[in-house]
């Protein structure tokens, strides 16, 4: 099953600067692991701001939620999710 994830990512001001290193450097390893795992099959930057849209391919609901769950930015970031199916004129066979 495919979503589309956007996360606005707002670090509150009084963690300190090695808290947030941490948050961060935690959240890139397993954004980078889910990434190889091909669950996070895309990552984009929001040009001009600290959000992101991400593509992630899971066999449910409740793994999306799981996962989402389990990021170290999580309870910093506002999530949108969209559910995602083929479009008929998709070129791409993965697109499913
Ligand atoms: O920077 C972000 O968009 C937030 C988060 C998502 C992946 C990652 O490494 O950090």
């Amino acid at each position: 099953m495919l979503f589309q994830v956007r996360m606005d990512v707002s670090i509150p001001a009084h963690l300190s600067e090695t808290e947030v290193n941490d948050l961060k450097s935690r959240e890139k390893a397993l954004a980078q692991q889910l990434q190889q795992s091909g669950k996070w099959r895309h990552l984009w930057r929001i040009a001009g701001q600290y959000a992101n849209t991400s593509i992630f391919d899971v066999a449910s609901n409740e793994e999306l939620h799981n996962l989402l769950l389990s990021l170290p930015l999580y309870p910093f970031m506002q999530i949108e999710v969209t559910p995602l199916c083929r479009h008929p004129s998709s070129i791409h066979d993965d697109d499913r």
